[in-house]
């Protein structure tokens, strides 16, 4: 560290409105009314003569290379006085102790700045103003922060906008210049210099970029940062999505997405695409990691993810399409509504639950909605969708060091009550039970149509949730009475002893369903029940031409 010695009595000053000349006298009575940071005051009851500072030592300019530590200080003369910093220029700023700051004052006067690992953006003017009730006195000393002539370093991360966000600490006006990695040539960011230290890019095409400071003064350029990888801005995202996709028609709606039909222009292949809305982009960020990562035949898989698409702060989901509406609206209308094809069915969603599960995941958002059916291969195929509620848990799928205890719990929504478990409704943390719960009710409803917790009301319906209040209707169940002893171990009170999708997978049912037909009567009523106002049966209808 090089002290600086130049005298900066020129500087020392009267504070505005404060003298630095004693100009009352107050007699105060020691104790118990102290205030921080005075110089020291007896606490013996004896009368203490209370004066306005006055400095006594003024504070030195400084210099110091970048990465030392640098000191202020001056002294001031002042009974039951306190001494803070600002920064004066080029710039204002109030400083407080804390983190590369230390500030001190000592019983005999003494006041001190310093700050540790100086960057060049510290140097300027520091400013110590040490005052009590009677007045104040400041003086002021320049930090020079020797950077070796050459801009440091830029620090460059991910805009949440797109693009990149590039910050550099020079106390001087500066070129931003960055260079495409492979490319080698250094362009300008903007056209003049860049005053302020941050520059948000967010409009940068996809790539791999690095960057560099360069003084606009000297023409001297600082290090290059390692290369950023840059998604593509806003508008370039946008674009790159419609000369993708075209779009075709809405198929259905949630609580937070809108989907759609469109076709991929590259592979001709058709494709749905999950728009959800701003503010939902972490459930989007998170759904696109689940069904990205790996590939069940009875999940739906994500093929891309766009962020700022369609517009700015949405996100874009391009999922594999499926085709054939929801599972139970297929069902309802099929010839082929039979036991065995419930059967089936039924051990394709445990087996994707089974899957997700042992992938450290829950999908907390198991019901009819997002069971769809995929008819465009030789046998119709369950395809779970939605991990827009989705936890992913630490330390595996039975629930322990499960990271979703932090999430917070939101009592189910109406269209989830129903196939809510008990420790959901009470508020408990997310859970893999939770699944085969839903698969309970589900497997239920697929057999009978009807729903086996419903009530007149939602308190109704909780209350038989808690209760674990359901029935099997003999005149419902004629002929597939053996799928009971499953949905019992599904519908288990006590999570820990619930079946998992793994165990249920177990149940002998699946190999003793026969051809049992099954009205579909009662699941049309409940299909129409559930359906949303005004989506009327569009997803029924859908159908892949390619098929
Ligand atoms: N890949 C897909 N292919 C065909 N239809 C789909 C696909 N993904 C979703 N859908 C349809 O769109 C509807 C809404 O999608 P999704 O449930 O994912 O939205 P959401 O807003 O997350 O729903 P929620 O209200 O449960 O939060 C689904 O119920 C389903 O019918």
């Amino acid at each position: 560290m090089t002290e600086g010695l130049r005298c900066v009595s020129d500087r020392l000053c009267v504070w505005q409105g404060l003298s630095k000349r004693a100009w009352g006298l107050k007699l105060r009575r020691g104790g118990s009314s102290g205030s921080s940071g005075s110089a020291a005051e007896p606490n013996d009851g004896v009368v203490t003569e209370l004066r306005a500072p006055e400095l006594s030592e003024p504070a030195a300019d400084v210099t110091v290379a970048a990465g030392a530590s640098a000191t202020l200080s001056c002294r001031g003369l002042a009974t039951r006085a306190t001494a803070s910093w600002r920064k004066t220029a080029p710039e204002t700023l109030a400083l407080r102790h804390g983190g590369r700051f230390a500030i001190s004052f000592t019983s005999d006067g003494l006041a001190t700045l310093t700050i540790h690992a100086c960057r060049a953006s510290d140097a300027g003017v520091y400013c110590c103003l040490i005052s009590n009730e009677l007045g104040g006195v400041q003086c002021s000393a320049r930090l020079t922060v020797a950077t070796g002539g050459l801009p440091g370093v830029p620090v460059v991360r991910a805009h949440p906008g797109g693009g990149l966000v590039v910050q550099w600490d020079e106390s001087e006006a500066v070129h931003l210049e960055y260079c495409r990695v492979g490319e080698g040539e250094w362009r300008r960011a903007t056209e003049t210099p860049a005053t302020a230290n941050t520059l948000a890019l967010e409009e940068l095409p996809a790539g791999q970029y690095s960057f560099r400071v360069v003084s606009a003064r000297s023409g001297a350029a600082g290090s290059a940062s390692g290369p950023a990888t840059c998604g593509g801005g806003g508008s370039w995202q946008r674009e790159q999505f419609a000369r993708r996709y075209t779009l075709e028609e809405e198929i259905g709606r949630g609580r937070s997405a809108r989907v759609l039909s469109a076709r991929d222009t590259g592979t001709g292949q058709r494709v749905a695409l999950k728009q959800v809305v701003s503010g939902r982009g972490a459930d989007a960020v998170r759904e696109y990691r689940i069904l990205s990562s790996g590939a069940h035949g009875a999940v739906v898989r994500a093929l891309a993810l766009f962020a700022e698409v369609p517009r700015a702060g949405a996100h874009t989901l391009v999922l594999e399409l499926v085709g054939g509406g929801p599972l139970l609206d297929w069902a309802a209308s099929s010839t082929d509504y039979n036991e065995r094809t419930v059967a089936t069915h039924t051990r394709q969603l445990l087996s994707a639950l089974e899957w997700l599960h042992s992938n450290n995941v829950a999908h907390l958002d198991v019901r009819p909605e997002n069971i769809l059916v995929e008819l465009g291969g030789a046998q119709p195929q369950l395809k779970l969708v939605d991990l827009g509620s989705a936890v992913e848990l630490e330390g595996g799928a039975s629930g322990s060091g499960s990271n979703a205890d932090s999430t917070t719990v939101l009592p189910p929504a109406p269209a989830q009550l129903e196939f809510a478990p008990p420790e959901c409704v009470l508020g408990r943390p997310p859970a893999p039970a939770w699944d085969a719960w839903a698969a309970g009710v589900f497997l239920y409803v697929f057999l009978t149509g009807l729903s086996p917790f419903l009530d007149e009301s939602i308190e109704e319906t909780t209350a038989n949730i808690i209760k674990c209040d359901y029935c099997f209707p003999p005149e419902h169940w004629g002929g597939v009475e053996r799928a009971q002893e499953l949905i019992r171990r599904l519908l288990e009170p006590v999570p820990a002893r619930r079946h998992s999708p793994a165990e249920a997978l177990r149940d002998p049912w699946f190999e003793q369903a026969g051809d049992t037909q099954l009205s579909s009567t009662q699941l049309k009523t409940f299909l129409e029940r559930r359906r949303p106002a005004g989506l009327g049966n569009a997803l029924h209808s859908l159908r892949s031409p390619d098929t």
